[in-house]
C-alpha cells in the first residue's frame, strides 16, 4: 500500500457514519442503507466506518459515476462502445481500443481503492476458493477439471495478468471490492457477479467498461460474497466463478477485449463442458454477453438485442440475470451487479433502469410547533425543493427559510404520506400557572369545596364534626372516618367537600402559596358572643379571595343566643342578610345539638348550583396538597384534593418540588380506591419527599419526567428566593404603578385602638392619586399577627402598624414572605408616606460610605471627658461629623456618633491618613489598644 493510502487509512479510521454522511452531504440513514447493501451493516449513525468500509462505499459511488460517464459516452455516440460487442469475438482488435480507457479507469480508481496486488490476491483467493466450490458443485470430474484447470492457469498466468492485467486488476481490484461486496449482498447477484468478475476480462472488451468489468471481477474475489450466493444460484455462481478465471487468465495475454474475447471462448470451452449442466452455460453466457456489451448477467437483454452469437448463452445468462431483477432489486443499489456489469452495459444501451432514490421517508414525524420549510424537509427526509414543490402545488409560494404553520405542516406531511404527531410543549415546570381550557362538553358538575372559618371557640371544629357525622352520607354513615385534611358528605345525592382545617389562617396560607382551593366559605359566629376580631378577619380573608360567604350563626341552642344581633353586626362588613335586602345567606345552627345542619348543607348546594362548579374528570389529575407529613410506616404521605381530571393508582406526579408515583390511595372513609375524580380528597403514598400544604399537584407521563420537573422547580424556587422580591413595597410602589402592574394598593391596618384605625382609614381614603386606588383589605386592633402577614402575602398588601408592633412570629413571617410592614406613631406620617410612595416621591434610599479608619494606639482616661483614644489614621480620613463604629478583632463592638477629633489640644474638622489624633465617641469609652475606629457617612442614592 502506498503512503498515501496509509494516510488516508489513518484519516478514515475513525470516521463515523454521520461524519462521513455529512462530508458527502448525505443523511446518515442513506449511508447506513448503502452499507447494509454492501453487506457491511452498522449499528447506527455513530458507528465507526473502517477504511475498508469507506473504500467500499466510495467504490460504490465511483461505479455509479462511471456508469453515468459511460452512459454519457455512449450517448455521445461512441463508436467503440457499439463496436465493442463485435470486438469480443476478435479480441485482438478490441484490446487496443479499449486499453487506454481501461488504464485511465484503473488509475482513477487506484487511489482510494485497493491496489493491484490486492486484486490479484483476491483473484487468487477467489480462484482458490472457486475450484473448491466448483468441485463441490460439479459432480463430475470432467466438469470440475476444466475449472480447476482454469484456476490453475489463471494462477499461473496471474503474473502475466498482473502485468498486463495490472491495469485491469487495479481497476478490478477497486471496483471489485465495491462490487464484490455488493454482490455479496445480493444473493443471486452475488453469484452472477462472481461470474462476471472473471468477466473482468470482459471489461477490457467493453472498452471503458472493460475497466469496470475488471472491477467486478475483482469484486468477486471478495466474491466470497458471491460464493455464498451460489447456494441460491449455485450452479451459475460456481460456474461463473470458474469461467472467469479461465477467461480472465486468458485475457491477460490478449488484454482487455482480447481477453474478454478469449474468455468467452475459453470460458466457453469449459463452460461448454459445464453447460451441459447448465451452470457452465450461464456462466459463460455471461462472459460472452459481457464481451458484447459487457453485459454481465443483467445485460443479457442487451446482449440479446445486440444479437450476439452468444445469444443462446446469453439467454441462459439472461435467465440468471433476469432472475436477479426479478429478485426485486429495482434500483441500482439493489442490483449492483446489474449496475456494475450489465448495468453499465445497459446504460450504454440506454437500458439501464433509471436510478431510484432510496425511499427513506419516515412513516411518522413528531412536530413540536411551527418550523421552516428546510426543517420540515429534513424531518421528512426530503429535499427542501421537494417540499417547496409540494407547497407550490398547494398554492403556497415559500422559500426554504419560510416558517410554516401547523396546518401547512400537517398538509405537507400528508402529501408525503407521513403521519404527524403534534406535541406542543407546555410550560410544564410552572404547571400551576397553566390554565387548561376544556370543551364544555367534557365538563361535568363537581362537588363544591367548602372551608369553615370564624372566631376562636365559636364552634368551627364542632360544626365540622357535626357535619361529618350527620347522617347524610347514606351508606357511608357510621363508617370510620379518616382524617385526611378534607371529607365529603352527600345530601340529596349531591356531594360537598369540606376542608378539615378550619380557620382563615390555613385558608390564607394556602392562598399565599397560590392555591385556590375553596369554592365557598362558611363564617361561623357564635350567637351568644357576636362578631369578634377573628370573625372580621375571616370575612376579610374570604373577601380578599373573592369566595362566596355563608354565615352560620352557631350556638342558637344557648339561651342568650341573639342571631339578629349577629346579622346586624355583620352588615358593617357588607354581609347583609337576604331578608334584609342583601345577598348573604345566614343559617342558624347548633353544632352541638346538630340543628340546622341540613339547611346549611342545602344552602351550600344552592350556592354551588348558582356558581355551577364544573370540571373535566377525563384527563390527567391536577390538584393541591392540603396536608402532608412523614408517616413512620408509610413514608411521605400527602393529602391531596383532586381538582381537575382523575388521579389513578400508578400515576406519576409532581407535588410542589417533590415527585412520586401513586402507590396507594385512600379516601376520607379510609377505603382504598383506585381512582379519584374532581373535588375528591385522597391520601396518597408513593412520594419521595414531603411536599408542603398548598403545593400544586399534577400528573405527568412518567416518573422520569416528573422527577425532572420537580428538580427544575426546586432549583427555580431557590433562585427566586435569592432573587428580587416580587411583593409590593412602598419603596417600589411607584415603579409598579408606572409599569401598570398595580391599580389597587392593598393595605392592612393594625392599630392600638379602634379610633386610630378609623381615623387612618378615613385619611387614607382621601388620598387621590391618578391610576391607583387605596384598598383597605383588612383592619383591626392589636398587634400585627402572622395571620395579617399571610393575608398581606396572599393579597400583595402592605401592613401598617399604628402604635402597634408585629409579634415574634409575624416579624419572622414578614421577613420570610417579604411583606412590607410600616410602623408609625403619627397619623400624618402614615398618610404622607403612602402619598409620597404613590407619587414616587419617597425619601431617597441611603447608602453607607466608609471615609477612613484609625487605629487606637493609646487610651487616655480623663475623669470629666471619659476615655480619649489616641489614634493613627491608617486609611482615608476621619471627619468630625461622621458616624463611627468600633471594630475589635473583626467584630463591631459599638456603633455611634463621633464626639470630638483633636490634633494635640485643638478640635479639628478632619484628620487625614498618616496623622495622629485623639478621638472621643458619644456614649462610648471602652476603647482597647488595637481597636479600629471606622468613620462613615450615609449618602442618599437615587431610586
Ligand atoms: N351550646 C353549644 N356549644 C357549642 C356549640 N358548638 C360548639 N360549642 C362548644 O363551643 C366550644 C368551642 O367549640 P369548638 O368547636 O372547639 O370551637 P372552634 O371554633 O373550633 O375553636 P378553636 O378551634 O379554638 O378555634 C366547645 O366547648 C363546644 O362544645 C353549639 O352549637 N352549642
Amino acid at each position: 500500500m502506498s503512503k498515501q493510502q496509509d494516510n488516508s487509512k489513518d484519516n478514515k479510521d475513525k470516521t463515523r457514519v454521520y461524519e462521513y454522511a455529512k462530508s458527502l452531504n448525505m443523511s446518515s440513514k442513506e449511508i447506513i442503507t448503502i452499507l447494509k447493501r454492501l453487506n457491511l451493516p452498522v449499528n447506527n449513525h455513530m458507528s465507526v466506518m473502517e477504511t475498508e468500509m469507506v473504500n467500499k462505499v466510495e467504490g460504490f459511488f465511483r461505479d455509479i459515476k462511471q456508469n453515468a460517464a459511460a452512459k454519457r459516452a455512449q450517448e455521445s455516440g461512441s463508436a467503440t462502445v457499439s463496436a465493442a460487442p463485435q470486438p469480443q469475438a476478435q479480441s485482438a482488435n478490441k484490446p487496443q481500443s479499449s486499453q487506454p480507457v481501461q488504464k485511465n479507469l484503473s488509475q482513477d480508481r487506484q487511489g482510494p481503492m485497493n491496489s493491484i496486488k490486492t486484486t490479484s490476491e483476491t483473484n487468487q483467493s477467489q480462484q482458490e476458493q472457486r475450484p473448491a466450490q466448483s468441485q463441490q458443485e460439479n459432480s463430475t470430474p470432467t466438469s470440475s477439471s476444466p475449472s480447476n484447470a482454469g484456476a490453475s492457469s489463471s494462477s499461473a498466468s496471474s503474473n502475466n495478468s498482473s502485468s498486463s492485467s495490472n491495469n485491469r486488476p487495479q481497476n478490478s481490484g477497486n471496483s471489485g471490492n465495491r462490487q464484490g461486496s455488493y454482490q455479496g449482498n445480493r444473493p443471486q447477484g452475488g453469484g452472477q457477479g462472481g461470474n462476471r468478475p472473471q468477466g473482468g476480462g470482459g471489461y477490457n472488451r467493453p472498452q471503458g467498461q472493460g475497466g469496470q468489468g475488471g472491477g467486478q471481477g475483482g469484486s468477486r474475489p471478495q466474491g466470497g460474497g458471491g460464493y455464498n450466493r451460489p447456494q441460491g444460484q449455485g450452479g451459475q455462481g460456481g460456474q461463473g466463478g470458474n469461467r472467469p478465471q479461465g477467461g480472465g487468465f486468458n485475457r491477460p495475454q490478449g488484454q482487455g477485449a482480447g481477453q474478454g474475447g478469449n474468455r468467452p471462448q475459453g470460458g466457453g470451452a469449459p463452460g461448454g463442458n459445464r453447460p451441459p449442466q447448465g451452470g457452465g452455460g450461464p456462466a459463460r453466457s455471461f462472459d460472452s454477453s459481457r464481451p458484447a456489451p459487457t453485459s454481465r448477467g443483467t445485460a443479457a437483454a442487451e446482449t440479446n438485442r445486440k444479437g450476439n452469437n452468444t445469444v443462446n448463452k446469453n439467454k441462459s445468462t439472461n435467465n440468471g440475470s433476469q432472475k436477479r431483477f426479478d429478485d426485486g432489486k429495482p434500483n441500482f443499489r439493489t442490483n449492483p451487479n446489474n449496475r456494475g456489469k450489465g448495468g453499465r452495459n445497459n446504460r450504454n444501451h440506454s437500458q439501464q433502469p433509471p436510478r431510484e432514490k432510496i425511499d427513506n421517508t419516515p412513516k411518522k414525524i413528531i412536530v413540536r410547533g411551527t418550523m421552516t420549510v428546510g426543517d420540515l424537509a429534513k424531518l421528512l427526509h426530503k429535499d427542501a425543493s421537494e417540499v417547496i414543490k409540494k407547497l407550490i402545488s398547494l398554492g403556497v409560494m415559500a422559500t426554504i427559510n419560510q416558517e410554516l404553520d401547523m396546518d401547512t405542516i400537517l398538509l405537507i406531511a400528508s402529501e408525503f404520506g407521513v403521519e404527524v404527531e403534534v406535541k406542543i410543549p407546555v410550560e410544564e415546570d410552572t404547571f400551576e400557572t397553566v390554565e387548561e381550557v376544556d370543551d364544555e362538553a367534557d365538563l361535568s358538575t363537581r362537588p363544591p369545596v367548602v372551608t369553615i372559618m370564624g372566631h376562636v371557640d365559636h364552634g368551627k371544629t364542632t360544626l365540622l364534626d357535626a357535619i361529618r357525622h350527620t347522617n347524610v352520607t347514606g351508606g357511608e354513615a357510621g363508617g370510620i372516618t379518616q382524617h385526611i385534611g378534607a371529607y365529603q358528605v352527600e345530601i340529596n345525592h349531591k356531594k360537598i367537600t369540606f376542608l378539615d382545617t378550619p380557620g382563615h389562617e390555613a385558608f390564607t396560607l394556602m392562598r399565599a402559596r397560590g392555591a385556590q382551593v375553596t369554592d365557598i366559605t362558611i363564617i361561623v359566629v357564635a350567637a351568644d358572643d357576636g362578631v369578634m376580631p377573628q370573625t372580621v378577619e375571616a370575612v376579610n380573608h374570604a373577601k380578599a379571595a373573592g369566595v362566596p360567604i355563608i354565615v352560620a350563626v352557631n350556638k342558637i341552642d344557648k339561651p342568650d343566643a341573639d342571631p339578629d344581633k349577629i346579622k346586624q353586626a355583620l352588615t358593617e362588613y357588607e354581609l347583609v342578610p337576604e331578608e334584609w335586602g342583601g345577598d348573604t345567606i345566614f343559617v342558624n345552627v347548633s353544632a352541638k345539638q346538630r340543628l340546622g345542619l341540613e339547611e346549611l348543607l342545602e344552602m351550600i348546594l344552592l350556592v354551588a348550583e348558582v356558581n355551577d362548579y364544573k370540571a373535566n374528570s377525563d384527563k390527567r389529575a391536577r390538584g393541591t396538597v392540603i396536608e402532608a407529613e412523614l408517616d413512620k410506616g408509610k413514608g411521605p404521605v400527602a393529602r391531596v384534593l383532586v381538582q381537575h381530571g382523575s388521579l389513578k393508582i400508578g400515576d406519576a406526579f409532581v407535588a410542589g418540588n417533590c415527585f412520586g408515583r401513586v402507590r396507594a390511595m385512600v379516601n376520607d372513609k379510609g377505603r382504598r380506591i383506585k381512582e379519584a375524580g374532581p373535588s375528591t380528597p385522597v391520601e396518597i403514598t408513593g412520594l419521595t419527599e414531603v411536599p408542603l400544604a398548598g403545593d400544586p399537584f399534577m400528573v405527568f407521563e412518567d416518573e422520569r419526567k416528573a422527577r425532572a420537573i420537580a428538580d427544575r422547580r426546586s432549583i427555580k424556587q431557590r433562585q427566586s428566593e435569592l432573587g428580587a422580591n416580587s411583593r409590593v413595597t412602598l419603596d417600589d410602589l411607584f415603579k409598579h404603578i408606572q409599569e401598570g402592574e398595580i391599580k389597587d394598593l392593598n393595605i392592612i391596618i393594625k392599630s392600638d385602638v379602634q379610633g386610630s384605625t378609623e381615623a387612618l382609614k378615613g385619611s387614607l381614603g382621601k388620598i387621590e392619586i391618578e391610576g391607583v386606588r387605596i384598598k383597605i383589605i383588612h383592619s383591626g386592633v392589636g398587634a400585627i399577627t402572622e395571620s395579617d402577614i399571610n393575608l398581606a402575602a396572599a393579597s400583595n398588601a402592605i401592613v401598617i402598624g399604628f402604635n402597634v408592633r408585629p409579634d415574634a412570629q409575624a416579624d419572622q413571617a414578614a421577613q420570610q414572605e417579604k411583606v412590607d410592614v410600616r410602623l408609625h406613631r403619627v397619623i400624618y406620617n402614615v398618610i404622607e408616606e403612602i402619598e409620597q410612595a404613590m407619587k414616587g416621591m419617597l425619601d431617597p434610599i441611603f447608602k453607607e460610605v466608609v471615609q477612613g479608619q484609625a487605629e487606637v494606639r493609646n487610651i487616655f482616661k480623663l475623669s470629666k471627658v471619659g476615655a480619649i483614644a489616641g489614634c493613627m489614621v491608617i486609611s482615608g480620613k476621619i471627619t468630625r461629623n461622621s458616624e463611627v463604629r468600633v471594630i475589635r478583632g473583626g467584630i463591631v463592638v459599638f456603633e455611634g456618633k463621633l464626639d470630638t477629633v483633636k490634633r494635640f489640644k485643638d478640635d479639628v474638622k478632619e484628620v487625614a491618613q498618616g496623622y495622629e489624633c485623639g478621638i472621643t465617641i458619644e456614649r462610648f469609652s471602652d476603647f482597647k489598644e488595637g481597636d479600629i475606629i471606622e468613620a462613615f457617612v450615609m449618602e442618599s442614592v437615587e431610586r
